[in-house]
């Protein structure tokens, strides 16, 4: 099997592989396309381009399926060597020519390279298309969008409804800087690439099936590890009591929580299952939990401090004001046991490693990090990002925007705890906790506009329950 991630790369191949990705794409591009329109006068938009030639392609497989389409050739007449595709230069469309194209549904077809970004005619181009204010599906990837390295805050690329992105999505698509340009998109021939490219993996279904294990018979709450949770303060008591449900809810057998005496009813009224460990008694011994997260809810004073100093000798699991802790005291970084795992949102994660530009930016900080620190680090978002210390960055698919509320990375941080009590080594439980985490709200939000935290975790021994029948 060839591993390609970009349709640009099929140009490439042999001619009798390339022309049979070529129907397959624009098969799966056809059936995929037809149903998003609720219109039959279609407008594709030409370059002189690779591109360009997919896009004749469909036009005419449009054609024959009766609907009305028209071919805009927007070639730049100085640069563009006609390499391509052999047209009148009368049939150009010029800049002032674009604003009559009536069209509102449009295929863009123009380019894929995005070395066009300091090319005042593309950037006038895409700014002209996206001013008509069509509905623009992309091939592969609109045009002018770089599928890796920064999104710059000035880019003009086409803005797509749709991008109909062939073999895999593209790395760009999972910052939310793409949201400006891409609605959506859908992953056509999904089958025929290997992953993506070099150290980035999708992490599927199929891969968190794969790596559950299934409880044992006779096995007994020792079976399954005991999780402490530090978190918890006055006013934020709840983001503790959250994060000992993900860890119940996960899987783990023993769960305590280690917050102030004043949420004690409250923690026995929610959690009953859970243990209470006193601030007081953090001080002692703590090896015999086998999985500890740190901060949630726990505020930052000094006190804070100093029980992160102590428990900082264990490889812990650092959320929310527990790195916030380690943003004012950077000295603690170094202190981090290898196989530790934090886990910032970009606030957090800007305050711990400076503010960044973009999301790629932001990755590659994450990524020299977890290596120089030798841990792994979860950057939560719509997609989180999970980076190990071997240079492998995974990227998670689930989740939904009906699960952004307070208290979900609560929850999370306990989820990856319990998974580790469980005995699923830290890369494991990061990759296997954001996928749940995220699969339990979408299941949710099938019948639900938003989720809360708690219903979240209630829901996660069932998704394990359906991953593991896959396994
Ligand atoms: N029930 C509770 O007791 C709750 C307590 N919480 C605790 O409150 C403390 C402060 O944490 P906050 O995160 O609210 O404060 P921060 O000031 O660190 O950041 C919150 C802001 O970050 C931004 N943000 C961007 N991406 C985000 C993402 N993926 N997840 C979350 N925020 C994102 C949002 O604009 C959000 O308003 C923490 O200790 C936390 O554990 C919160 O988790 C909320 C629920």
């Amino acid at each position: 099997m060839q591993n390609l991630s970009d349709l640009n790369q099929v140009q490439y191949l042999a001619k009798a592989k390339a022309s049979k990705y070529l129907d397959a794409y624009i098969d799966e591009f056809i059936e995929a396309f037809i149903p998003s329109i609720d219109k039959a006068e279609i407008g594709v938009l030409i370059g002189n381009s690779f591109k360009g030639t997919v896009g004749l392609k469909i036009a005419n497989r449009l054609k024959k399926l009766s609907f009305t389409v028209s071919t805009y050739y927007v070639f730049n007449e100085e640069t563009d060597d006609a390499s391509f595709i052999k047209v009148p230069n009368s049939a150009w469309l010029s800049i002032e020519n674009i604003k009559g194209i009536k069209e509102t549904v449009l295929i863009d077809a123009i380019n894929f390279s995005d070395n066009t970004l300091n090319n005042d005619y593309a950037t006038n181009i895409y700014r002209a298309i996206n001013s008509l204010n069509a509905k623009i599906y992309a091939i592969d990837y609109p045009s002018g969008f770089p599928t890796e390295g920064a999104i710059k805050s000035e880019l003009e690329a086409i803005k797509c409804i749709t991008s109909f992105t062939c073999f895999a999505p593209k790395i760009n698509f999972f910052f939310p800087e793409s949201a400006f340009f891409i609605n959506d998109f859908q992953v056509l021939l999904p089958n025929h690439k290997l992953s993506l490219q070099n150290n980035w993996q999708l992490s599927s279904e199929n891969l968190i099936s794969r790596i559950l294990k299934p409880r044992s018979k006779f096995s007994h709450k020792g079976s399954y590890g005991h999780t402490l949770i530090i978190g918890g303060s006055t006013y934020t008591m709840g983001a503790a009591l959250l994060s000992c449900s993900g860890s119940l809810y996960s899987g783990a057998g023993l769960t305590t929580a280690c917050i102030p005496e004043s949420g004690l009813t409250a923690l026995n009224t929610a959690l009953p299952e859970v243990m209470y460990l006193s601030r007081s008694d953090l001080g002692k011994d703590l090896s015999k939990y086998s999985a500890i997260a740190f901060g949630c809810g726990i505020g930052v004073s000094d006190e804070v401090v100093s029980w992160l100093n102590f428990a900082i000798e264990q490889p812990l699991i650092i959320d929310a004001d527990g790195i916030n802790v380690l943003s004012a005291h950077k000295s603690f970084l170094n202190k981090l046991k290898p196989g530790s795992i934090i886990t910032p949102h970009i606030k957090e994660f800007d305050r711990l490693f400076g503010e960044h530009n973009n999301w790629w930016e932001r990755i590659e900080t994450a990524t020299k990090k977890a290596k120089e620190l030798q841990v792994f680090i979860v950057l939560k978002n719509q997609y989180s990002f999970i980076i190990t210390p071997s240079d492998v960055v995974y990227i998670n698919q689930s989740g939904n925007p009906a699960m952004s509320s307070g208290g979900m990375g609560d929850v999370l941080t306990g989820i990856i705890t319990g998974l580790l009590a469980q005995g699923y080594s830290a890369e494991e439980a990061c990759i296997i906790g954001c996928f749940i985490h995220g699969k339990a709200a979408d299941e949710l939000s099938k019948t639900q506009n938003n989720v809360i935290a708690s219903a979240v975790a209630k829901e996660i021994p069932k998704v394990i329950k359906n991953l593991m029948k896959g396994n």
